[in-house]
């Protein structure tokens, strides 16, 4: 009997867009599916896993999280993804669907041609890639690169052969996807959704479909079920890197480029008990601008409270709230990770940091 491909869904999108929140809510109405979760992230703390795994869902517990933590998917593919999904496979319960939550910087090309790998090809398939966008910041322009500067600085450094790394990405994880989900639409009026949408059609070739949404709610009915087999496609969905590489192939030129994520960069911090977490907060939005933090999230101990507290800011706009008790055993402490351009003064963004504690 031909065995059936289990449907993978991939989803990606920059820092901060949301897919966490989207795969927390997707998980409250998949109707049932046992649902297996790889989850990358950017930064050694592991915090989108560690929050997945709070919300205590019956259809994808503790053991159906999968944390890939060696770098972004997108370069560890041969060493880690290709061996997790294996081991995923492998399983005497296999699960209805496997959802991939790649890291804000990685690539999905990458992920998806593994998929083309003779032993993964026969028993899985990409069901979809959905791409989340926030709006809001689209809107703001952060993808938006000031393309005279651009220009002035390519002429200055004649091997600059690259757009800002940013709006490079943001073009990447559209070009890739079958559905993109207009995220945080709470945060803008009609006229500045209306924009966003111009702005992302504009940047992509193909015509996936677009939705929006609202605090990452999107049905699982909607999400699941895409069908797309998008490993069968990845020749129209090639990303920057992908084409220049071809280009200077065909034109007999070296190539020393790779995607390695040199641009950006992480640190985790560990802080002592901070017992105002409010005024934290505001004087963190002030660090976060002066230092042009791309992404900063954790867990918080504020004492003499038995729950730890989640913080997630991106950009300067700062989320905070009670996930779970501190478990018994478990060491109570302020963990931070933090990211970046490549360019930071390091010692400045830590110092600033621990005074605004
Ligand atoms: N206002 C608003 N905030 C949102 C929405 N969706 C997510 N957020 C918030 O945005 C922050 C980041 O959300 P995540 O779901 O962690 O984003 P992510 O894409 O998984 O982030 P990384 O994995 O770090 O790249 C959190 O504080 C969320 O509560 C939305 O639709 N509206």
């Amino acid at each position: 009997m031909l065995q059936q491909k289990i449907p993978a869904t991939v989803i990606t999108g920059f820092l901060g867009a949301g897919k966490t929140t989207i795969i927390r809510n997707m998980l409250t109405n998949a109707g049932g599916k046992k649902i297996a979760l790889i989850i990358n992230e950017f930064g050694d703390l592991g915090v989108d896993g560690d929050v997945l795994k709070g919300c205590g869902a019956e259809n994808c517990t503790e053991d159906d999280i999968i944390e890939l933590t060696n770098g972004c998917i997108c370069c560890t593919v041969a060493d880690d993804f290709i061996p997790t999904m294996q081991k995923l496979l492998e399983r005497d319960v296999k699960p209805d669907h496997i959802v991939i939550e790649t890291s804000g910087l990685a690539l999905p090309q990458p992920l998806v041609a593994a998929f083309n790998w003779p032993d993964i090809r026969t028993r899985v398939t990409v069901d979809g890639v959905v791409t989340v966008v926030d709006s809001a910041a689209v809107a703001a322009g952060r993808f938006a690169d000031d393309h005279d500067k651009v220009d002035a600085l390519r002429e200055a450094d004649g091997s600059l052969d690259h757009e800002s790394p940013i709006e490079e990405l943001f073009e990447d994880q559209l070009t890739c996807a079958d559905l993109i989900v207009l995220n945080k639409t709470d945060l803008l009026d009609e006229a500045g959704i209306a924009a966003v949408r111009a702005e992302v059609a504009e940047r992509i070739h193909r015509k996936p479909t677009l939705i929006e949404a609202k605090n990452g709610d999107v049905s699982a009915l909607v999400l699941l079920g895409l069908g797309a087999s998008t490993e069968d496609d990845i020749d129209n969905r090639k990303s920057h890197h992908e084409l220049e590489h071809e280009a200077l192939h065909e034109s007999g030129e070296a190539h020393e480029h790779h995607h390695d994520h040199d641009e950006f960069e992480s640190f985790v911090m560990k802080l002592g008990p901070i017992a105002d977490p409010a005024g934290f907060v505001d004087r963190l939005k002030g660090v976060i601008g002066t230092h042009d933090i791309l992404r900063l999230k954790g867990f918080i101990d504020v004492p003499g409270k038995p729950m730890r507290l989640v913080i997630q800011a991106v950009g300067s706009r700062i989320d905070t709230y009670f996930d779970r008790p501190w478990a018994a055993g478990e060491t109570r402490e302020t963990r931070l990770v933090v990211i970046g351009l490549h360019e930071w003064d390091f010692g400045a963004v830590v110092e600033a940091v621990e005074k605004a504690a």
